[in-house]
């Protein structure tokens, strides 16, 4: 029994089977409660001890996995981190679109993970063909042309011999036109003829050939902005837009910050061979009060840079860059009080509240448990606030 308990005690997941020739009802409750999970009173056949074994490594397996499962639910959805309602809602769509065929039409800001939502729609679609994906804006618009559709031995110069384009490579798979809005507007007219037909010519080529895509498109600006512009061509929009999936900003995503911060400080002290350091409530503060334009891609690289220069174990304000800690101080001296005109203290202390009330909303996008966390308050006291001042 004493062993029983220092297992508990030192969380061993060892499983334990009593063997006992002096068997109470009491003591084997005893034993199954200090986390026994069978119990064999002697004498015993021998084929008895082999079931309980067999039992024990069975339950244990399951145990196992039932942790596993627990962990990665709570972390995220396949290479995702984060369990927030937005990403929540992510997930869901991105399951729900994978399977059919329609074109989809990813809008986030630049670091969000767009790419990753490509990649994750076209793992759930069951298509058989490969992921090919295509920075629209990292390739020089004279290469693009033939990046895409390849071409044949002598097309231009320079081609000196048949090359497959992306399309080509992606059928049967799914093609992903990173920015999209980069893309030449006489390229956009190709591709858009490209889908219609579902037939594809390489450059200098003289047949074209018959190819099964699904397109997977992303922009980090407005869409609505980028066809005013003349960026992006109405037609290849309306078929490229037939489902649009729309990925939170970081600030937009309630509860994951700790979660996310964790996530890549873990993956960074993997790679430095050391141990993973905690994430100091200050520092994690500040993270959240934050506005990170560079969202996920910005928190990486910060966390990467706090692996580094950690060294105690305790990620502290000290470890992140002073960008992070200006922002949030810039808004005490913005709702700084002048101290001139009447001083009756409720009415003063009323406006201030108020002021800081609309910038934690203003600086969370109307999120209340954000505010209310900006704020220092419970989510109850911010709704009674609200409540009183008819905010
Ligand atoms: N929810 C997430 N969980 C874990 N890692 C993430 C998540 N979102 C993004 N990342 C990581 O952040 C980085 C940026 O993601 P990604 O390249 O997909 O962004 P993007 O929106 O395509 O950016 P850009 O618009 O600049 O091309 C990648 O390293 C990616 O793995």
């Amino acid at each position: 029994m004493a062993l029983l308990a220092a297992l508990r005690e030192r969380n061993q997941d060892v499983p334990v089977i009593v063997m006992t020739a002096y068997a109470t009802i009491e003591t084997a409750v005893a034993a199954m409660k200090l986390g026994a999970i069978d119990y064999i009173i002697r004498p015993f056949e021998m084929e008895t001890v082999e079931m309980a074994v067999a039992r024990a490594l069975a339950m244990q397996a399951v145990q196992r996995e039932n942790r596993f499962l627990r962990e990665e639910i709570s972390r995220g959805w396949g290479e995702f981190v984060g369990v927030s309602p937005a990403m929540q809602a992510l997930y869901d769509l991105i399951r729900q679109v994978a399977p059919t065929r329609s074109n989809v039409f990813i809008v986030g800001e630049t670091g969000t993970g767009k790419e990753l939502v490509a990649r994750a729609i076209h793992e759930a679609s069951g298509r058989q063909g490969l992921f090919v994906p295509i920075n629209c804006a990292a390739i020089p618009t004279e290469l693009l042309e033939s990046e895409l559709f390849g071409h044949v031995k002598g097309a231009f110069t320079g081609a000196l011999r048949d090359r497959v384009g992306k399309c080509e490579l992606a059928s049967g798979g799914t093609i992903f036109l990173d920015e999209i809005t980069e893309m030449p507007t006489s390229l956009q007219a190709k591709l858009l003829r490209v889908l219609q037909e579902g037939r594809i010519e390489r450059l200098g080529a003289n047949a074209s050939i018959p190819v099964d895509l699904r397109v997977v498109a992303a922009t980090n600006r407005d869409p609505q902005e980028a066809l005013e512009a003349g960026l992006l061509r109405r037609d290849l929009y309306f078929r490229l837009n037939v489902v649009r999936v729309d990925v939170p900003r970081l600030r937009d995503r309630d509860g994951d910050m700790a979660i996310l911060a964790n996530h890549f400080l873990n993956k960074y002290s993997l790679e430095l061979g050391r141990a993973t350091p905690r994430l100091s409530p200050a520092a994690l503060e500040r993270l959240e009060a934050y506005s990170w334009p560079g969202n996920v891609r910005e928190l990486e690289n910060l966390m990467e840079r706090a692996a580094v220069l950690c060294r105690d174990g305790e990620v502290d304000t000290s470890h992140l860059p002073a960008e992070l800690s200006r922002e949030v101080r810039a808004a005490p001296q913005h709702a700084a009080p002048s101290l001139d005109g009447p001083l009756a203290l409720k009415d003063r202390v009323e406006t201030l509240e108020r002021q800081l009330i609309e910038a934690a909303l203003a600086r969370s996008d109307n999120n209340k448990a954000a505010a209310a966390r900006l704020l220092g308050v419970s989510e109850r006291t911010l709704w009674y606030k609200l409540k009183t001042y008819r905010m």
